[in-house]
């Protein structure tokens, strides 16, 4: 129960709805037995009375009348505007929870979150977060409710007679207790089964969407849909198992809550004999005892799911609870050199992989340096530290005369604009991916650094609306690149950084666009990783990397 403290703490913000979602419930609810009892006696009692003429003009119609039309009224509204208190309080909560768990999220470095499928992470924030909304709307406010209600109508049979009030209590203790524990013990590890079930199937048909044409092509779609196959079957046959448990504890609560009514029937009719309860009681008695067990209903079902609210509030806490090894300090420092960097005899690995040694970079402000070296020998890699999203274990690495450990984040960003490997492009039009460089960025200066590389015939006639697709899936591999090109060459910052940005281009638009890298920004600190020698004469320094 630990991993769902922190949420019930969460609910502390919305305490208000949360009171009075929980109070008009209750309020509800009271009102339902209320209804059903006084109706049950009226009738019985108007019927008695209308056995002779002196007891029916001695009936008081009107005092039970009015209660039964107050009852009804109030459980009436009472349900509407429950239902509306309750859920706004739910969906407070579950806005609250999506951007607590992003908070958390947001700060973890790809160091810490390499071993997270993104697919597994969207499904913590859609499905783990959704089935918290159970904690408050299915288990602690009809606990609540239940444990109020229970005592009080216990409480006024115990006033008719003491036996009639603790017949009731066991009764409710058994339906309010017994069964919904039988149903968290039967379905814990089941409910368990059903959030993984739940998570498997998301990532299997998030890989089977996005992955559709490669299967296409290699003849894997049967495979492929076999496992889809198999992973929904476990999560029916969880589904199924949950549904049994269900049936058995509603089965087992109408049966306890006819035992109570039998109970209770049989006490009262024995003190109707013996004249210490006028008869029109009896129907009084058995309403509000059938009624009461409205309270402890929706329990078994909620402690049934009770297990699979802890496994995704665990899921949660797994994210939540982890620590970025990476600290931006707050405030600002001075940076004295622009667009100067330097690597000074630097150690770096990634877990047990070492990728540089010893490795040192002086680059002067303005510089234009190319990075060469073979594949997987660590160009990339120096991306990644100086983002910060990787420490290096040994040496000092400055940006503008800084060490890198001392910059606010956003002070950091502000030093760079990267191209990185492969280029990210967002679902949306030109103007959006472009806009990312800076909101103060104009068409002209995009329809400009677009012309110059090669890319108006791209835009149509819808010009910068061109929409680009899912991950640039609309684009030519040679047109995503040179999009990504055009929205570092626009972020004005010290230091560009362009990771292979001439890959895969024929060797005419290779010229063309490392022509418009080399001069579009003439006093811009350049740092191109390249595996081609193309127009090395024109960088100041070639720094190589790995053996060579
Ligand atoms: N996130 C990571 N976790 C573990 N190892 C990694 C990670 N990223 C890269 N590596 C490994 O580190 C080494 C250097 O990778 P890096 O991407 O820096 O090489 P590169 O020189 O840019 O290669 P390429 O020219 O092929 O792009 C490689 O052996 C790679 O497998």
């Amino acid at each position: 129960m630990k991993s769902l403290l922190p949420f019930v703490r969460l609910m502390k913000s919305h305490l208000g709805w949360v009171v009075l979602g929980s109070t008009l419930g209750l309020l509800t609810l009271l009102s339902s037995i209320g209804l059903l009892a006084l109706s049950g006696w009226f009738i019985a009692a108007a019927a008695l009375a209308g056995v002779s003429l002196a007891s029916a003009q001695a009936f008081n119609y009107l005092t039970p009348g009015a209660g039964v039309r107050a009852f009804a009224m109030v459980r009436t509204v009472g349900r509407y505007f429950e239902r509306i208190a309750t859920h706004e309080a739910t969906f407070r909560l579950l806005a609250q929870l999506r951007v607590w768990f992003y908070q958390h999220l947001e700060p973890l470095n790809p160091a810490r979150l390499k071993h997270y499928r993104s697919s597994d992470l969207l499904n913590r924030i859609i499905s783990d977060i959704n089935s918290l909304d159970n904690l408050y709307l299915r288990v602690i406010s009809p606990t609540l409710i239940a444990v109020i209600t229970s005592i009080l109508v216990a409480g006024f049979l115990a006033w008719v007679s003491p036996m009639l009030g603790l017949l009731l209590l066991i009764c409710l203790c058994v339906a309010g207790f017994l069964i919904p524990w039988l149903g968290y013990r039967l379905a814990s590890g089941v409910g368990e089964a059903q959030v993984s079930a739940t998570s498997q199937l998301r990532q299997r048909a998030i890989t089977y969407v996005q992955g559709m044409s490669e299967l296409h092509v290699y003849s894997a779609l049967d495979s492929e849909h076999a496992k889809f196959v198999q992973e929904q079957k476990t999560l029916t046959d969880a589904q199924l198992r949950m549904s049994l448990i269900s049936g058995l504890t509603s089965g087992m609560m109408a049966w306890v809550a006819g035992i109570a009514t039998l109970l209770a029937l049989i006490v009262a009719v024995n003190m109707v004999q013996a004249e210490v309860l006028a008869p029109a009681w009896l129907a009084l008695i058995m309403f509000c005892v059938l009624a009461s067990f409205e309270a402890v209903a929706p329990l078994p079902v909620a402690y049934q799911f009770l297990g699979k609210t802890r496994a995704s509030a665990a899921n949660l806490l797994e994210i939540a609870e982890q620590t970025s090894d990476i600290h931006f300090p707050d405030g600002s420092v001075e940076v004295v050199h622009p667009g100067v960097v330097s690597f000074k005899r630097v150690n770096f690995a990634y877990a047990e992989r070492r990728v540089l040694d010893d490795f040192n970079m002086n680059v002067e402000a303005g510089e234009r340096v190319a990075i060469m070296g073979h594949t997987g020998s660590g160009k990339s890699s120096l991306i990644n530290i100086l983002a910060r999203f990787w420490e290096v274990q040994a040496g000092e690495v400055e940006v503008g005369g800084v060490n890198l450990r001392a910059y606010p984040e956003s002070q950091l960003r502000d030093q760079f604009s990267v191209l990185s490997q492969p280029v990210q492009l967002f679902a949306g039009s030109v103007r959006d991916n472009l806009r990312l460089s800076g909101e103060d960025v104009s068409d002209e200066d995009m329809l400009d650094v677009l012309e110059r590389l090669g890319l108006l015939d791209m835009l149509g006639s819808e010009g910068l609306q061109r929409e680009v697709g899912e991950g640039g899936s609309k684009l030519s591999g040679g047109q995503r690149k040179r999009l990504g090109i055009a929205r570092a060459l626009l972020r004005n910052a010290p230091i560009l950084i362009l990771d292979e940005p001439t890959e895969g281009l024929d060797e005419a638009t290779e010229k063309q666009v490392l022509e418009v890298v080399l001069t579009y920004r003439p006093t811009q600190t350049l740092l191109m990783i390249t595996h081609h020698d193309l127009f090395l004469d024109r960088f100041d320094q070639v720094v190589r990397i790995g053996p060579q």
